[in-house]
């Protein structure tokens, strides 16, 4: 769903395809897969917000929770300059896409592909400079409470669909908005991180870890 006046989101959808993106025929093939398939990916504008915060953060290791063929990833593994990105997604068939896309790409040597539960992966890695949140919407706290050691001083999370087709603002919410609205204000009332929600598409919640 848009949270923005649709119109508003119309015109800053057709300057996302005025803009060059060298990958354009590739991505638009991954983008007309989602469509066909009902499956939710990150658009092209959150997508360029991913790769503007990663060509200004340099980031050596990026952690994905949630990755399905590998759309959100593209963006991260295309700004990088050295290190990779670690894709997770339960379903062997999402990440065996993603791998056969990174290949066209010529990103592959950029990302690891690691097939499991997002969390206990993620868990095995230190210092992770940032961790993007695209799992089950249920497990955004966990998340963040399990691996926020895991991450560097300075590192980023960037989590989509935080603001859940606008339901976070309304009263009596359902257990999936409710806990979102609880990582939400957890991360706003951390004073381990510095945050923000971005009302872009669903909602994009980007916090600094500052100590
Ligand atoms: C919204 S889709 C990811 C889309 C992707 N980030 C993009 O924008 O291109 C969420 C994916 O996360 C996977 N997933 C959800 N919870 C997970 C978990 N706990 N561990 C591993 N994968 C998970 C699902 O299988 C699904 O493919």
């Amino acid at each position: 769903m848009n949270i923005l006046n649709s119109q508003v989101e119309a015109y800053i959808e057709q300057l996302n395809r005025i803009a060059f993106i060298e990958d354009e025929e590739i991505l638009k093939e991954m983008e007309d897969y989602a469509h066909k398939n009902d499956f939710p990916i990150i658009d092209r504008t959150v997508g360029r917000l991913i790769y503007l915060i990663t060509k200004l953060k340099n980031p050596k290791l990026v952690i994905e929770l949630g990755s399905g063929y590998g759309y959100s990833a593209y963006y991260f593994a295309k700004a990088m300059n050295y290190g990779k990105v670690v894709l997770t997604d339960y379903q062997e068939k999402n990440l065996s896409m993603a791998k056969s896309y990174f290949e066209r790409l010529g990103l592959l040597d950029k990302a690891d592909f690691r097939v499991g539960n997002a969390i206990e992966i993620a868990k095995e890695y230190k210092d992770i400079d940032i961790l993007f949140l695209d799992l089950e919407k249920t497990k955004y706290l966990e998340a963040i409470l399990r691996l926020k050691d895991n991450l560097k001083v300075g590192s980023l999370v960037i989590a989509d669909n935080t603001l859940w087709y606008g339901k976070v603002a309304q009263d009596n919410p359902d257990d999936k908005t409710a806990k979102i609205k609880e990582f939400n204000e957890y991360m706003f009332k951390s004073r381990e991180f510095f945050s923000i929600l971005i009302p872009l598409r669903d909602g994009v919640l980007i916090s600094s870890k500052i100590e």
